[in-house]
């Protein structure tokens, strides 16, 4: 489709003559407002030079029409023909067309056979002209025939037919070009639409060139804002500076229609020319959206904490009592030092801690201090900038403290971190901020840090090897874990969860174990606590035969091994005076509630809230008839 955009009716006529319009049909608009109702059909614009700048913010292809010397002299020839006396011209054109028609005036002055003037339409000044001047103007230029010249009246100045002839057959030849155009404008239109960013771009002289529906609900436009100046809506739009300067301008943070929104404005340079400017915006609180469920989806893949507090088995005073202290500490956002022996579940605390506390839907990360050599463990922590080594990543790489910036950060090992790290750690505990290796920002971090070892750090301080400074600023909660010899009560619990979950592992099915082994497990020393019975029930587990365990399957497991300080005849005598006072508490509780059930074990186990497995095994285990 061809477009005539404000052209005169006799060139307009023209026009539609020399082209096919079954192929090309032709469509009169006379304002940019018609234009842009009809943006979705691929046309090709035909337009005089005064109007051709105005469509340039409509990146539509325009095809100019423009007077020449020669039509000129065609004018001149004719107004002679006609009678009319021609000794001086003055000719009144577009700023464009004037420049134009002066360059070939200068190449070939005697085209015309007569002096001439030439004067920019915009500003033309004739009145006090003494002379008797012929005064043309191209045949479009309607604001000139308002005024009168001071002598005689306007000329038009028509292109010749050769003229409009170029001038249609380029235009035919864009139009296969303007069927791409709009696919790839409809194309841009779908993918800015699909962005959650809100995007607006303006052209040099600040007129909106591309608008995505974000932007619009953002800034509360409406209707067809293309082609119109950003200032009409944004008066004092900062686009305008980003045109001037050509500096981008990244993160601003500003307030539209009462909404926070964080703002990057960029210059579009085309051969070292601003040319335009985009911005694309975001609200506050959708970038906190998702950075939240990226955080969760990373916890999906392996940054979890799994472990609940009431996850954590154990029902003796000394557990129940950390659990308890895990809670309150969990409330808090200060540092909590976690100590205890290796195996013991300070890594289970940390995470318990993490789940109960307010930063529960933020990640948690952990770390083993004692895993990673110096270096590595710098940038892992504190992350690191391009460039910053040798083999850096390309964009560099955030550390623990930014991954787990909204969350908590588990430390194990803390003791084994050199000092120079040491010095590293308290800079960022203290002042809230990292510094990556080898950068010179710093990123405000909000991380809760949990830190665990099971060395005597303050024995550790005396050696010189822990810096006293960073351990005051650790030890503010300190959570002290048991180790299993110190309760040995916890044993049977955590040796049936355990079986219950190998046997889901392994798809081993385990129905019972010899009391025997429960009080055979409890005279072990456990250097290595719940970590070394975990890989113990784990064997026993995979040598098991028809579901059972005998006390024989098991034994040679512990030949040899260092066992709590009792002595065999204590083990092999009577039973009673090795329970604990809360065994013999649930002992003498299971003997009520069998009685009252008259001794049915259903009934009774169901009034102990166990099941029948469990209340027969503690019936063995407690010698109950
Ligand atoms: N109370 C518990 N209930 C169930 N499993 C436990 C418990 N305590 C520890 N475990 C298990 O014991 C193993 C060791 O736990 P964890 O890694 O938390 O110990 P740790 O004290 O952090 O050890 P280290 O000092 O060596 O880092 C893990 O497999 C964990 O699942």
């Amino acid at each position: 489709m061809i477009a005539l955009y404000r052209l005169d009716k006799t060139v307009e006529s023209k026009i539609a003559a020399l082209l096919d319009t079954e192929e090309h049909p032709v469509v009169y608009f006379y304002s940019i407002r018609s234009i842009l109702d009809h943006m979705m059909t691929p046309f090709v614009v035909i337009t005089s030079e005064p109007y051709a700048e105005e469509m340039a913010s409509l990146s539509l292809p325009v095809v100019t029409l423009s007077i020449d010397l020669n039509d000129i002299k065609d004018k001149v020839d004719s107004l002679r023909e006609a009678g009319k006396t021609v000794e001086q011209i003055v000719v009144c054109a577009s700023e464009n067309e004037k420049s134009w028609l002066e360059k070939e005036f200068e190449l070939e002055p005697d085209t015309v056979g007569c002096p001439c003037l030439f004067h920019a339409t915009e500003n033309v000044n004739l009145r006090g002209a003494e002379e008797p001047f012929t005064y043309l103007a191209p045949v479009w230029d309607t604001s000139i025939r308002r005024s009168k010249p001071p002598h005689g009246e306007w000329h038009l100045v028509e292109p010749s037919l050769s003229t409009i002839r170029r001038a249609v057959q380029q235009a035919v030849s864009l139009v296969p070009f303007t069927r791409d155009r709009l696919r790839e404008k409809l194309l841009m239109g779908a993918v800015v639409d699909s962005l959650h960013d809100a995007v607006i771009a303006v052209d040099r002289q600040s007129r909106i060139t591309l608008v995505n529906e974000q932007a619009k609900m953002l800034l509360g436009l409406s209707g067809d804002v293309l082609g119109r100046p950003i200032t009409d809506y944004i008066p004092h739009s900062d686009m305008l500076r980003v045109l001037k300067t050509g500096r981008q301008e990244l993160g601003d943070v500003a307030t539209v229609l009462d909404r926070s929104i964080v703002i990057n404005r960029i210059p579009v340079i085309v051969k070292d020319q601003v040319v335009g400017a985009v911005s694309n915006f975001k609200e506050i609180s959708d970038i906190q959206k998702m950075e939240m469920s990226l955080r969760k989806k990373l916890h999906e893949s392996g940054l979890e904490a799994r472990y609940r507090l009431e996850n954590i088995i154990g029902t003796s005073a000394q557990i129940r009592e950390t659990k308890q202290h895990a809670a309150l500490f969990a409330k808090s956002n200060a540092t909590v030092l976690i100590t205890g022996e290796s195996g013991t579940g300070k890594e289970l605390f940390a995470q318990g801690i993490h789940l109960e506390s307010g930063r529960a839907l933020g990640p948690f990360l952990a770390v083993n201090c004692a895993a990673l050599p110096e270096s590595l463990l710098e940038s892992e922590l504190f992350g690191y900038e391009e460039g910053a080594f040798t083999g850096a990543k390309k964009g560099g790489k955030p550390g623990l403290f930014e991954l787990a910036h909204g969350g908590t950060l588990f430390l194990d090992e803390i003791g084994e971190m050199t000092l120079r790290i040491q010095v590293h750690l308290l800079r960022v505990l203290q002042e809230r901020r990292v510094r990556r290796v080898g950068g010179e920002r710093v990123i405000p971090v909000d991380v809760r840090i949990i830190v665990a070892t099971n060395r005597n750090l303050e024995r550790e301080i005396e050696k010189g090897q822990f810096r006293s400074d960073l351990y005051y600023r650790i030890n503010m909660l300190k959570l002290e874990v048991p180790s299993l010899r110190e309760r040995l009560d916890d044993i049977p619990a955590l040796i049936d969860s355990m079986i219950q979950e190998m046997n889901e592992q392994h798809e081993q099915k385990i129905v019972t174990l010899d009391t025997e082994i429960y009080l055979l497990f409890q005279q072990h020393h456990w250097p290595g606590n719940v970590r070394e019975l975990r890989n113990v029930v784990e064997r026993m587990v995979l040598l098991s035969r028809d579901g059972m365990v005998h006390v024989e399957d098991v034994a040679w497991l512990f030949q040899g091994k260092k066992r709590i300080s009792r002595t065999d005849d204590e083990y092999y005598g009577s039973l009673i005076p090795r329970f604990t006072e809360e065994m013999n508490q649930e002992a003498s509780k299971i003997r009520d509630a069998l009685e009252k059930a008259k001794h049915n074990r259903t009934v009774a186990a169901k009034a102990l809230g166990m099941d029948r497995t469990t209340l027969w095994r503690k019936m063995k285990q407690y010698q109950i008839e």
